[in-house]
């Protein structure tokens, strides 16, 4: 199957999203095109997880429609979505002892036929996903061993591995130091560039967004969306609204950062 015509990756049509009681978004539509990464932002139990959970077709959307690599994603087999598109989700648990080599392996199972094994090449694309996320040392240690950062680490690397063309990242720099948050994200954004990926990251580090996100979108409640450019989107008054309280844009010459002014009383 090849991509669509314009070369959409991921695509939602006029999507409507609820869980329970919460309007997540009403007629969201959106585009992934080849090497854009895209930053999901809104407060605090708005419904991140849920459109990322709804786009990777773990959750039913009310209405619209999902289509991933032109074809509509409801119509594709999961293991064949699992080659394409590939999540990584908000807490990583491990529930069975095994080594870390063999745990980021597991992203190749979407590729192996009944029966057989991991491959050389499988092998060594594993130890190159540990090796980039700093973590080859911990090749022979148990994955339930590991602190709350490599942990997030090794499930990063293991959805490298999966090398899917779409990456659904929910909130990835969770338990990073900001050390790790910038080398995991400059990991991510080089492969999304150099191998024409698309992704879309959920989070709440917005100055992350603002060097990382070449798109973003806004989830505001009650199904209020926006979705764009980031240069456009990102702007001090469209923080405020989003979160409910005061950012300022503080500029020192070189870089740009968004900062919380306080709340009401400030
Ligand atoms: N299975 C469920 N049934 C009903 N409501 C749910 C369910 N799962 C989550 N919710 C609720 O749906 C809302 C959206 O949750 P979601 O986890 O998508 O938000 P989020 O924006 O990712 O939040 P956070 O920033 O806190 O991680 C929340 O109010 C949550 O309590």
């Amino acid at each position: 199957m090849g991509a669509s015509a314009d070369n959409t990756l991921l695509e939602a049509k006029g999507l409507s999203v609820s869980i329970g009681q919460v309007r997540v978004a009403e007629d969201l539509s959106l585009a992934v095109r080849p090497g854009e990464f895209w930053g999901l932002l809104g407060p605090n139990g708005v419904g991140k997880t849920t459109l990322l959970r709804t786009l990777a077709g773990l959750h039913p959307a009310a209405s619209g429609e999902i289509r991933l690599d032109g074809q509509a994603l409801v119509a594709q087999p999961r293991r064949a979505i699992a080659r394409r598109l590939g999540m990584l989700t908000q807490h990583t648990r491990y529930a069975f002892d095994a080594s870390c080599e063999e745990t980021a392996l597991v992203g190749r199972h979407p590729y192996l036929k009944a029966w057989s094994r991991e491959s050389g090449a499988d092998r060594a694309m594993a130890r190159q996903a540990l090796t980039d996320l700093g973590l080859l040392e911990l090749a022979d240690r148990s994955c339930m061993e590991l602190s709350g950062g490599e942990s997030r680490r090794l499930a990063l690397a293991t959805l490298l591995v999966q090398d899917p063309k779409v990456l659904l990242l929910d909130e990835p720099t969770n338990h990073l130091d900001p050390a790790n948050q910038v080398g995991i994200l400059d990991v991510l954004v080089g492969r999304v560039r150099a191998q024409n990926k698309g992704a879309i990251m959920a989070l709440h580090e917005v100055n992350l967004a603002t060097c990382y996100c070449t798109h973003i979108v806004l989830l505001y409640g009650r199904g209020e969306w926006s979705a764009g450019p980031t240069e456009q989107l990102l702007t001090a008054e469209n923080l405020s609204r989003l979160y409910g309280c005061r950012v300022r844009l503080v500029d020192d010459g070189r870089q740009t950062v968004f900062a919380v002014a306080g709340g009401k009383g400030y």
